[in-house]
């Protein structure tokens, strides 16, 4: 039997940036992944999401990931519309491709910090391996975690990157403040955000704030 690698990098994308796509790329090169698939959540479980339309965060998932052969969008939790349950998404993509497809969901640290409160945990894990990338120097401790899972925690693979401090978070505060976000973005992302106007809040407050700058 032929196995696929396929990597599955989950994420609400409010807006995709560098950090994602490095995490992504970083995890496609160690696990020796076939492919990267960029799953756009519809509703991201307990987290507000505000300053994109769904179809925004997709739109931009599909140009920052164009240029990268090995990197695929998927629209699945979009059709799917309700809460984006990773467990869900991971069911579907094993029944979709059976025992030969290897599934890696790729994700950050403070994910795996959090991998207790989502929909069932235990699940998720016996269905992928999941990737948690932490910083080089070794300073975040996941191992409880991983111990916290008992057998099943050897599903959990560290992947040491970069340490890159980009969020979409300040991305869009800079956005809003009309800072640039060059270099933390791909220029395709940014065209497309400067033509649409996303994220920028024409109130009267954010006008008052961008002129303190
Ligand atoms: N700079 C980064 N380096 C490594 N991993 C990251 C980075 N930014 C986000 N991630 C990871 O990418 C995945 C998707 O993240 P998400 O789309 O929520 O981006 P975010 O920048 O964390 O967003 P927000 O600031 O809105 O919370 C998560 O698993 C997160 O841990
Ligand atoms: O399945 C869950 O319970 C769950 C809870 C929180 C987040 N997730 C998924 O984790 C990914 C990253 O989420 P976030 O909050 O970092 O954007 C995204 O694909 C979410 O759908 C999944």
């Amino acid at each position: 039997m032929e196995i696929t690698r396929l990597g599955i990098m989950g994420g609400t994308f409010n807006p995709i940036h560098l950090g994602h796509l490095m995490i992504a790329e970083e995890a496609r090169q160690t696990f020796h992944l076939d492919k990267v698939l960029f799953v756009p959540s519809y509703i991201t479980p307990n987290k507000n999401v505000n300053g994109a339309t769904a179809e925004q965060r997709l739109t931009m998932t599909r140009l920052a990931t164009a240029d990268n052969p090995r990197f695929t969008v998927s629209d699945m939790e979009m059709r799917r519309k309700g809460n984006s349950y990773t467990v869900d998404t991971l069911r579907f993509l094993k029944k979709l491709y059976g025992p030969s497809y290897i599934l890696y969901f790729i994700s950050g640290t403070d994910t795996i910090h959090d991998l207790h409160n989502w929909k069932e945990p235990e699940e998720i894990l016996k269905l992928c391996q999941f990737v948690g990338a932490t910083r080089p120097d070794g300073s975040e401790q996941i191992d409880s975690i991983i111990a916290s899972f008992g057998e099943l925690g050897k599903h959990i693979l560290k992947l040491p990157v970069p340490t890159m401090e980009i969020s979409s978070t300040e991305l869009r505060r800079r956005i809003r403040l009309g800072l640039s976000v060059r270099y933390m973005i791909p220029p395709a992302v940014a065209e497309y955000i400067r033509k649409n106007g996303v994220y920028q809040c024409t109130t009267k407050n954010s006008k008052i704030e961008s002129k303190r700058i």
